[in-house]
């Protein structure tokens, strides 16, 4: 490690140079279409806690509130989920995701009732500002804070950067660049975190999320911590959107070999991805056309499982209906926008046919 990542190790933790927390049970909810059980999540948070993981994100995928019509509704209430979890580990701290507007500031509070000790806000990386109300609250509350920027590939490192400064400013403790299509290439996410730790210094820690759609999370996750991130997001198995997150036991793994302690016993985390976590996955997290095709174009990996609905709906490829999602620079939220791509292919289709 360098010496400048080796100075924000220590300042991170005596024992640990970065910090990992999977997301499986948040961003694979997307992949499991939020249908977890109570016994899933406790099966995983035992498998995880056990394995070191230090700590453990569970929400609906969209995170508080999330379970709607327009994203998807749960099987389980999420708080119900958190609450398991909470039960659950020994160890590990439970994070939940919140997006202001979809969340309010009591599920925030419910969730820390629950037994929630990380409160993770999340918004597009150029509307940093309506996050501000929520970090003042989850401080307030005295719970520990980070901000997610999310589709950080859409804007240069010094919009990132200054967004980064507004959630500092309102009460974040670490902002994390968001790869939520998988579209950052190795270099992208270096100058992304090298941008932060240059306007935020002390004030705040960086995390890096990662999704798999192009088949470099695990390299980019690498070259973010040796930019300086001190926290990186992991799913286990990927399980997580589109091709899933980086794999949190091949991460570890790495580190291992790298010299870079998690703090997370790789033949535990290996075992706990087959045994456990597969199961429980409704199939494997697959770089395939689709999901390449997100992180080509751009295109927000929670859109997949929407796109294949209405793929099968119109008879329409979901691989183009993601392509056209990315170049009309779609964000989170604009889920019904992709009924219109899907209804203009179609269109196209028929008309190409003579119907
Ligand atoms: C809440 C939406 C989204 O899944 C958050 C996230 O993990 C990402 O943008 O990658
Ligand atoms: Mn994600």
């Amino acid at each position: 490690m360098s010496t400048d990542l080796m100075a924000n190790a220590r300042k991170y933790s005596d024992t640990l140079d970065i910090r990992i927390t999977d997301s499986s049970l948040r961003d694979g909810s997307h992949h499991k279409r939020h249908q977890f059980t109570e016994q899933e999540v406790r099966d995983i948070v035992a498998a995880l806690d056990d394995s070191g993981v230090p700590v453990i994100e569970v929400t609906h995928g969209d995170g508080l509130g999330g379970s709607s019509f327009n994203y998807g509704f749960s099987k389980t209430p999420e708080q119900q989920l958190i609450k398991a979890a909470a039960e659950t580990a020994k160890r590990a701290k439970i994070a939940f995701l919140m997006l202001p507007g979809l969340g309010t500031k009591d599920d925030i509070r419910a969730a820390q009732d629950n037994g929630g000790q990380i409160c993770r806000i999340a918004t597009h990386c150029t509307e940093a500002d309506v996050s501000i109300q929520h970090f003042g609250l989850a401080r307030e509350l005295g719970l520990e804070t980070v901000g997610f920027l999310m589709m950080s590939h859409s804007q240069p490192p010094e919009v990132i950067a200054a967004q980064g400064r507004i959630m500092a400013d309102a009460g974040c403790q670490c902002v994390y660049v968001v790869d939520s299509a998988g579209a950052l290439v190795l270099e992208d996410v270096t100058y992304r975190v090298q941008a932060l730790r240059a306007e935020l210094g002390d004030d705040a820690q960086i995390g890096f999320h990662g999704h798999e759609n192009l088949d470099i999370a695990v390299a980019n996750s690498v070259n973010a911590v040796r930019a300086g991130a001190q926290q990186i997001d992991g799913s286990i198995r990927r399980f997580g959107a589109g091709a899933g997150n980086t794999p949190t036991e091949a991460f570890v793994g790495v580190c291992d070999k790298l010299g870079i302690s998690t703090g997370i016993d790789f033949m535990k985390i290996a075992d706990a991805a087959q045994d456990v976590v597969r199961p429980a996955m409704p199939s494997e997290c697959l770089v395939d056309r689709s999901a390449m095709m997100m992180g080509y174009a751009g295109c927000y990996s929670s859109f997949l499982k929407h796109a294949e609905n209405h793929a099968e709906r119109y008879g329409v490829p979901a691989a183009e209906i993601l392509l056209e999602a990315g170049n009309r620079k779609l964000v989170g939220g604009q889920e019904d926008q992709l009924i219109d791509i899907a209804l203009e292919l179609r269109k196209k289709q028929d008309a190409n046919a003579g119907v």
